[in-house]
């Protein structure tokens, strides 16, 4: 399997750390916060650790709930999957991942709006 990505990225401590920096965003991004009221914010970190390690190429089997089943009835649009992704970017920024593997990460992550976007 190619790890390539995930090696870029830092392996599982680079991955902790742009996640452990992406969570608070999200709470502060006006743009989505209110879909996160009431959610389970450490057991999200945990899951999307797994995830993007897994989809980097990465020794991890995504153990969450399927992506479709989990957004279906949050009713997100799309300009507010593209604010996500935006912190997201920003988060791997400020985290000195290079440009050249943010844009590898969220090529991977870009398809998902067919599961996650439903307004
Ligand atoms: C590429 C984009 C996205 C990815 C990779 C992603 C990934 C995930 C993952 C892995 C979980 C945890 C699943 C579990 O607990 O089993 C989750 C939950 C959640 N996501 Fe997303 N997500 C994305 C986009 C979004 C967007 C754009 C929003 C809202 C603006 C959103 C809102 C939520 C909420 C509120 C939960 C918690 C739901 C609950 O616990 O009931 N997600 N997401």
């Amino acid at each position: 399997a190619d790890d390539s990505l995930y090696n870029e990225l830092g392996g599982s401590a680079g991955i902790r750390r742009v996640v452990a920096d992406l969570v608070p965003a999200l709470q502060a991004d006006a743009r989505i916060n209110a879909t996160f009221d009431g959610v389970d914010m450490e057991r999200l970190a945990a899951k999307l650790e797994e995830q993007f390690c897994e989809v980097s190429g990465g020794p991890c089997k995504y153990s969450g709930k399927d992506m479709t089943t989990i957004h279906e009835d949050l009713k997100v649009s799309r300009a507010q999957f593209n604010a996500l992704v935006e912190d997201l970017q920003a988060a791997m920024r400020r985290n000195d991942v290079p440009s050249r593997t943010q844009n590898r990460l969220l090529a991977r992550l870009a398809p998902m709006h067919r599961e996650v976007v439903t307004k």
